[in-house]
């Protein structure tokens, strides 16, 4: 695993410029607007509860939502975790949850008062101004609107006594009231100022996907808004919302459309986020709160972008959205950095030549080697520090992997550290990575050198934005002093080197289950990808999860793959293997070419072909062929995908070949089983 970086603090999350209200009379649509706040429950994190408070004040939030237990358990007074918010600039947004209050009988309602007056002493204390009150569950309650909302009314009575706020939310799994649209009845007929709505995005989406009306609710009633995606999950709605819960943009709910409602309705508070989430609850709180805010700033940028007009009865936002600079059009991988060491240099190299590339060109000042062919870059780095060769200090490539047991071939050091992508304005690219809080890495230029910007991801990956199309900028190929070996021009190592090989199809990035849904919402929202692949497969040491993402043209696409759970103590502990995988046009003449020059492609097994012939009957000199060279094959309603691999190469890369017939959306992943137990049946044969 690579270390994952720090994202450095965010005090002020970017927002569009607020224009002067210009020359014409009368309210301009572009009035300046105040900025939307961010929050964040401390339940989404990990830690004591000034763990959870720090993390969240470095990420850049506003405020928090403390959650009761939280604070229950801590050994801070109320007035210290007051103050420590306060220091930290967090305003106390919410107070939760206040549970099982309304529709009992007079003697509980009673005690329930004593139990509220009680919490908002030291609401008092904390400086809270919001509690929640969730719809109840207690087996003491009946089902009677009228008695809720009389109880409810004399809570916001009581509340409003201390300047307290009670907001109702209908929790999806409420005895009686389980729908925001019923909350809203028995709030309308609380009918109290001090009375409002909770409204959480999971609640209402997980029981409608698309529900309507929410703009419709007076403003002054939207007191507190929670949001949350998660993924589509046919369960138990209680289990799916308190383990399940997911940052938005990681699931499936239509977050900027609920969001775009509850704007339109007015709502001016808080966007705060409530995700219950097993892995995020364990995780490291500064990055988990950083990918939070990431998320955040995602979302208000997908809200920003649906178009209000002044007729179609939607009010705009009253808020001011986040508005990072919209992300330029990629043309593709400019080029890949693997760090190798002396033992793995030679197989990475030796699988390099064979598959036809060219070494090329020799870093001007460091141990880095270009090659090329066709439009594929491989940058090998033998730099110890690593990341070395693209004017970085190279945090990504820090720390060692350790290959363990049984990983005969190729014990030496290989991974991908960088990826660098073509891009139609790098400085624009680079302005928006860092405010979707991505670190900047500090550059070492030398003289000569490129300067390229570049920043690290949350799995330490480097991420460079080169010039592409007719860009203007600095072109890290002149780093390279050319070997004269390849076809290179006076602009040292730009000609390509002809080949049967093509550009870089898609690199595949291995991520710890951690980090997994953190390194998707970094690069689908930093690149502007969207998901191309899902596919979740049974491999031969675990369940594996493989998403892709990729730009609109399918020019730039990043696949990401992680075990679900960390390996058994008896499978062989080999660090999950990353790739780049080579376009072709044909790919049976690469395997041709790649076979004579000396590779060994990664045996398939009779088995699969049988399976294939089974399945597709394709023609039977196409499977012998398929099976001479060991090409896997798979197909889709839009294309078809023909593709072989290398074997290991150090201890965690290898290559691939791809041919896509047809516009074949995905990458080949229901053949990952396959291809993992080759890689482990090639490895025993070494043992
Ligand atoms: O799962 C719960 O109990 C719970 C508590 C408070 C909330 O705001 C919520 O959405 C769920
Ligand atoms: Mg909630």
């Amino acid at each position: 695993m690579k270390p994952s970086t720090s994202s450095s603090p965010v005090s002020s999350p970017v927002t569009s410029p607020v224009t002067s209200p210009g020359t014409s009379s009368g309210p301009s649509p572009q009035a300046a607007r105040p900025r939307a706040r961010k929050g964040v429950a401390t339940v989404c994190l990990s830690g004591m509860l000034e763990d959870k408070l720090r993390a969240a004040a470095a990420a850049g939030f506003d405020g928090v939502e403390i959650f009761e237990n939280d604070l229950v358990v801590s050994a801070m007074s109320p007035e210290s975790v007051g103050a420590l918010c306060a220091d930290l600039g967090l305003s106390v947004d919410l107070y939760q949850p206040f549970r099982d209050f309304e529709a009992v009988p007079d003697a509980l309602h009673a005690a329930n008062l004593r139990r509220a007056e009680r919490k908002f002493d030291l609401m008092e204390r904390l400086g809270a101004d919001t509690v929640l009150v969730c719809s109840t569950l207690s087996p003491h309650a009946t089902d009677d609107d009228g008695l809720a909302a009389g109880q409810l009314r004399a809570l916001a009575e009581r509340a409003a006594a201390r300047g307290i706020r009670v907001a109702y939310e209908a929790l999806a799994w409420g005895r009686f009231v389980n729908s925001w649209e019923h909350s809203w009845q028995i709030v309308r007929r609380g009918d109290h100022p001090n009375l409002g709505l909770c409204l959480d995005s999971f609640h209402v989406l997980s029981r409608d996907p698309a529900p309507t009306g929410i703009d419709t609710v007076d403003a002054d009633k939207l007191f507190f808004l929670q949001l949350a995606d998660a993924p589509r999950l046919d369960m138990d709605v209680l289990q799916w919302s308190r383990h399940h819960r997911l940052f938005p943009g990681q699931g499936s709910f239509d977050l900027p459309g609920f969001l775009a409602q509850v704007l339109a309705a007015g709502y001016e508070g808080p966007l705060s986020l409530e995700v219950f989430n097993d892995i995020f609850r364990q995780t490291d709180p500064g990055p988990a709160a950083v990918d939070g805010m990431r998320s955040l700033v995602a979302l208000e940028e997908a809200v920003a972008g649906i178009e209000y007009e002044p007729s179609d009865g939607r009010a705009r936002p009253r808020i001011e959205l986040a508005a990072p600079p919209p992300a330029p059009e990629l043309l593709g991988h400019a080029f890949v950095e693997l760090t190798v060491d002396d033992e793995s240099a030679p197989q990475v190299s030796g699988a390099l030549t064979a598959l036809g590339f060219v070494h090329t060109g020799r870093h001007r000042s460091k141990p880095v080697e270009l090659w090329q062919q066709g439009g594929s870059n491989v940058v090998l780095n033998r730099d110890d520090r690593g990341g070395g060769s693209t004017g970085t200090d190279g945090q990504g490539a820090a720390g060692g992997v350790s290959a363990g047991a049984g990983t005969r071939t190729g014990t030496g050091r290989a991974e991908v550290v960088a990826l660098a992508v073509e891009s139609r304005d790098p400085e624009q690219s680079a302005r928006r990575a860092e405010a979707l809080l991505a670190t900047p890495l500090p550059r070492r230029r030398g003289p000569e050198e490129a300067e390229l910007t570049a920043v690290a991801a949350p799995d330490g990956t480097q991420l460079f934005f080169c010039p592409g199309g007719d860009a203007s900028g600095p072109d890290w190929r002149a780093d390279f002093v050319p070997t004269g070996t390849g076809t290179g021009t006076d602009h040292g190592t730009e000609g390509a080197v002809a080949g049967v090989l093509g550009r870089i199809d898609h690199v595949a990035l291995a991520q710890p289950n951690d980090q997994f849904a953190g390194s998707m919402t970094f690069y689908q929202s930093v690149l502007d990808l969207r998901e191309r692949d899902f596919a979740e497969y049974a491999a031969p040491f675990g369940l594996v999860r493989s998403r892709t993402v990729g730009n609109a043209s399918g020019e730039v696409r990043i696949a990401m793959h992680g075990a679900l759970l960390r390996r058994g103590g008896w499978a062989p502990s080999v660090p999950d293997p990353e790739h780049v995988a080579f376009a072709t046009d044909d790919v049976f003449a690469a395997a041709r070419n790649a076979r004579g020059r000396g590779l060994e492609i990664l045996p398939v097994t009779d088995n699969y072909y049988d399976d294939l012939d089974a399945r597709y009957a394709p023609e039977p000199a196409l499977l012998r062929d398929m099976r001479e060279l060991n090409i896997l094959y798979d197909r889709d309603e839009h294309g078809a995908f023909f593709h072989f691999c290398t074997g290991i190469l150090g201890s965690r890369v290898f290559f691939e070949v791809v041919q896509r017939v047809g516009d074949y959306r995905g990458d080949g992943a229901v053949n990952a089983p396959v291809r993992m137990a080759a890689h482990r049946q090639a490895r025993n044969r070494t043992d």
